[in-house]
């Protein structure tokens, strides 16, 4: 992709695509559930379109109508073997989900991805899922999940996560809708919950508690779980992906822009947080419910902007959009910090890294620690010469260094940029119409 630098701000009206968390989790439980589910919004990137074709291979009919898409579920007993292994593609969220379900199957069945996939971590599923019975022969993709007729029915635990990760939680209830007695999820912080949220939408019963501690427990009592059908799920635009657009309307003078039914669910939006303390003028409108998330129209004004320190619960909720608040960050007044963000290493790629490698190839002072990184912004910063940035094949720096690009007055190469289609399909095209 090659970005030019943009004539004037970015302005106008943009619908964002459909959120991808939500998308994977909507396709997941239709397909679990008892008659048909509607979905809307539904986001047709990589990732979830993998997810959607793995289902088709265990049995799952659907159609794909151009604004809809409709999915006849199975009930939770209905999947069937699938002929061949399965890939996930570039997805974290698709395997760690899928190995949750997969192990209240009586059928074996095998789980794949790409390079990057096949790099990252799987334990953290895999270690719970065992305790729960679950049997498997690998610890990383590919990685097949044993079962038959004759294996024991799933056993609930009550598991203290050492991470706040909504991929390993969601992976423990699924494989607990298959089992015997309650299932506990205690993480350290509440990470993102459109899984709790979406099974309360499709009639499952959950119980969540806040504890003193600042731990968070979910709970999926004891009974035998049933999913309803007929449900019309209407999903949110991504606010991984207007953070891209956030960040850029930010950052070029003279934009004013307004994005469109964004999701805002609070375990998401970090990035608004920390963008109000840095000075960014974002102004809400139209806040609404929509399938049990939190949606709103946020209108965001070119504005000078200030460092800060970030960790902890505030990086969790922010923590796909680390690569686009580095951007932020780097025009910025000040010294920015970003502690406890050990988890950006084993993202898409080491996110630490190539977080930094980015900045710098902008030209900016940047260096990482062992669990984040320092950057020294610069809001005279002054970019005219011809740039390759190296996308490492991950959306989130791809998408990143786009905008940054709006900056430069000569021409930005960002290379293997197909990868945005994982998350963002069309993001150029509407990128250009915002900022032409
Ligand atoms: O559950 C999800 O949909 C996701 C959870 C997060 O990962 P972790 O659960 O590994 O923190 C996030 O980074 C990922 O993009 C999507
Ligand atoms: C980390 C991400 O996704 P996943 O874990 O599903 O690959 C992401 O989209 O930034």
């Amino acid at each position: 992709m090659k970005i030019t630098g943009a004539k004037k701000g970015l302005r106008g009206a943009l619908m964002m695509p459909g959120d991808k968390s939500i998308s994977h989790r909507a396709v997941i439980l239709a397909a679990l559930a008892d008659g048909k589910t509607e979905i809307s919004g539904f986001l047709r990137g990589q990732d979830c379109l993998h997810t959607l074709k793995i289902f088709k291979m265990l049995g799952v009919e659907y159609r794909d109508k151009k604004d809809k898409l409709l999915i006849k579920g199975r009930g939770l007993k209905g999947l069937r073997k699938p002929d061949g292994q399965m890939d996930v593609g570039n997805s974290g969220t698709a395997f760690r989900l899928l190995a949750g379900v997969l192990a209240g199957q009586d059928f074996t069945a095998k789980l794949t991805g790409d390079e990057s996939i096949q790099k990252r971590p799987m334990g953290r599923v895999i270690e719970p899922l065992h305790r729960m019975g679950a049997e498997f022969n690998g610890d990383k993709a590919p990685l097949v999940i044993v079962n038959n007729k004759n294996t024991k029915q799933l056993v609930g635990i009550a598991y203290e996560s050492p991470l706040a990760s909504a991929q390993v939680k969601s992976a423990i209830l699924l494989a607990g809708l298959y089992a015997r007695g309650e299932t506990s999820v205690t993480e350290p912080a509440l990470s993102r919950d459109h899984t709790e949220r979406m099974f309360k939408t499709f009639g499952v019963r959950l119980r969540t508690a806040a504890l003193p501690s600042g731990k968070h427990k979910v709970i999926l009592p004891n009974g035998k779980h049933k999913l309803k059908g007929g449900l019309k799920i209407k999903i949110p635009g991504d606010f991984s992906a207007a953070a891209f657009f956030i960040v850029a309307a930010l950052i070029v003078p003279g934009s004013k822009l307004l994005l469109k039914n964004v999701g805002v669910n609070p375990t998401r939006i970090g990035l608004l947080d920390v963008l109000k303390k840095m000075g960014a003028k974002i102004i809400w409108q139209n806040k609404k419910m929509l399938s049990g998330e939190p949606v709103a129209d946020l209108q965001i004004v070119h504005s000078p902007l200030k460092a800060v320190e970030i960790g902890g619960e505030l990086l969790l909720r922010m923590i796909d959009e680390a690569p686009i608040f580095a951007v932020a960050a780097a025009l910025a007044k000040g010294r920015t910090v970003v502690k406890n963000a050990e988890e950006l290493r084993v993202k898409e790629s080491d996110r630490i890294k190539t977080v930094v490698e980015m900045l710098k190839g902008f030209g900016v002072s940047a260096a990482e620690t062992s669990d984040g990184f320092v950057i020294d912004g610069n809001p005279e910063l002054q970019i005219a010469a011809p740039l390759k940035i190296n996308s490492h094949y991950d959306h989130r720096i791809a998408m990143s260094a786009a905008v940054f690009g709006l900056l430069n007055q000569k021409e930005t190469t960002i290379t293997d940029d197909k990868c945005i289609e994982t998350s963002f399909p069309g993001f150029a095209a509407l990128l250009q119409k915002a900022a032409r």
